[in-house]
């Protein structure tokens, strides 16, 4: 049986914007108050995606979630009509109400993390959504993301979906962003390596100083527990504080891995060749551990280009592609270092580059944009097919983006009634398109 691994972006809702929620992440704080275009925003996905599709790759689109969050608004006690409730929110915590309204689920690397069944002890494929309890703009996520989850992975003989984890700073929880599983081949048993930032348990241990370790080893230690994982097919690793201090909020935003590759920066890690012998010992092949030298390229210039939140993919035809963002092309020396690398004796042997700037604004490049699922033929033909990309949804989601998306969005849009009432119009819509069902509380 074919075994592949299937990439799910998350399409970017109706409500993109820039509203500097996210300390630690220099783009987020950056770019704070920018006018956004979410028309742009989503098409600049779709466009990555249908490409990735028409390169051979298994490629699917994760819904976005409802936005503005009236029910968060409601249970933290703002009444009235809908109208009411907005422009309550926007007078007296107008801080609160761009919390609800972030369409930060479109990052689907922070939807859940997923483990292939290849590697677990019942041979499902396992989805536990990340809790992502660092930021309140995030952490309203979870509890709708394992809803779709289910809605696309519905089959239980294949799929087994946990609850996201307790919701507690102790279990501080980014899902596949700080996930990589590596393998000989997608179908046999991998090393899954889970990298955090703080052992909560282990006050002694090193932890950044300056911005949030959001993901804890208490938490990936529990993730792997959930998944039936092994001992012999995981490792855990401790991010460098130091990098975190220097805007590395997630791991994705530093080191990349696909099958036997695995594309870090010198800086990335503690404990790193004693860690990477390791992974080598628990792989059944030679691993490609391609390190890039401070001295080629500084964790600044990684930090802003995102040479690390690359998608490194296996085409059809065995060989390895790079998919950056045009930020990579246009620093120069990330670009020098790209064009180095696809000479060097590793499978990697193109680099793709894509506009995705609506959502590199905000600190997420290729790799957050979408969700990694290692799966089989067999599972594949579990999925609900609606969410899969191919050339009628690719030009049923664009008809549906120009029909109800805005072309700019300022903060002050989202207290905007209309605004909900678009957002509502265009999710009822995509859910009959994508086959959801009621997937979103304001169905039912
Ligand atoms: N994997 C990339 C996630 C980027 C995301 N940015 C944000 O949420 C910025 C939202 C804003 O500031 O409007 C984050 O930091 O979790």
């Amino acid at each position: 049986m074919k075994h592949f691994e299937a990439n799910f972006d998350g399409l970017v809702g109706p409500t993109h914007n820039y509203a500097g929620l996210s300390f630690g992440n220099v783009a987020s704080q950056s770019n704070a108050a920018l006018t956004s275009n979410p028309k742009d925003a989503a098409k600049q996905g779709l466009k990555k995606a249908k490409a990735l599709a028409d390169m051979g790759m298994v490629q699917g689109m994760l819904a976005p979630q409802e936005r503005p969050d009236l029910h968060t608004l409601r249970r933290i006690g703002f009444g009235g009509t809908d109208a009411e409730v907005l422009q309550k929110a926007a007078q007296q915590a107008p801080a609160l109400l761009q919390a609800c309204c972030s369409a930060s689920s479109m990052w689907t690397a922070n939807a859940a993390t997923v483990s292939p069944s290849a590697d677990t002890r019942d041979g499902k494929l396992h989805f536990t959504p990340a809790n992502l309890v660092d930021k309140l703009h995030r952490s309203i996520e979870p509890s709708t993301t394992g809803n779709i989850l289910k809605a696309i992975f519905a089959d239980s003989r294949h799929f087994h979906h946990h609850e996201h984890l307790p919701e507690h700073p102790s279990f501080g929880d980014e899902g596949a962003a700080n996930h990589t599983r590596l393998c000989s081949d997608y179908g046999r048993a991998g090393v899954e390596v889970f990298v955090y930032g703080r052992a909560v348990t282990r006050p002694d241990m090193p932890a950044p100083k300056k911005y949030p370790a959001r993901q804890t080893l208490e938490a990936s230690q529990a993730v792997a527990r959930l998944h039936q994982l092994e001992d012999d097919n995981t490792v855990f690793m401790q991010q460098n504080p130091d990098v975190i201090d220097q805007g590395v909020f997630h791991n994705d935003v530093i080191a990349v891995g696909n099958q036997n590759v695995l594309f870090y920066h010198q800086q990335a890690f503690l404990h790193t060749q004693e860690k990477l012998a390791e992974i080598q010992r628990k792989m059944d092949t030679d691993m490609h551990f391609i390190e890039v030298p401070t001295a080629k390229v500084g964790v600044q210039d990684a930090v802003k280009s995102y040479l690390f939140n690359t998608q490194i993919i296996t085409l059809p035809n065995g060989e390895m592609a790079i998919i950056a963002p045009t930020d990579c092309e246009e620093n120069a020396a990330v670009h020098a270092y790209l064009t180095e690398l696809v000479t060097f004796n590793t499978p990697i042997k193109k680099v793709h580059y894509f506009d995705v700037k609506q959502s590199m604004q905000n600190g997420g490049g290729p790799a957050c944009l979408r969700l990694r699922v290692a799966m089989n033929e067999a599972e594949l033909a579990a999925v609900n097919p609606n969410v899969m990309m191919n050339d009628a949804l690719f030009n049923r989601l664009n008809q549906w983006v120009d029909k109800h998306y805005r072309d700019r969005l300022t903060i002050a849009d989202l207290a905007d009634p209309q605004l909900l009432v678009e957002s509502r119009t265009a999710l009822d819509e995509l859910t009959q398109i994508m086959k959801l069902g009621s997937a979103y509380r304001f169905q039912r």
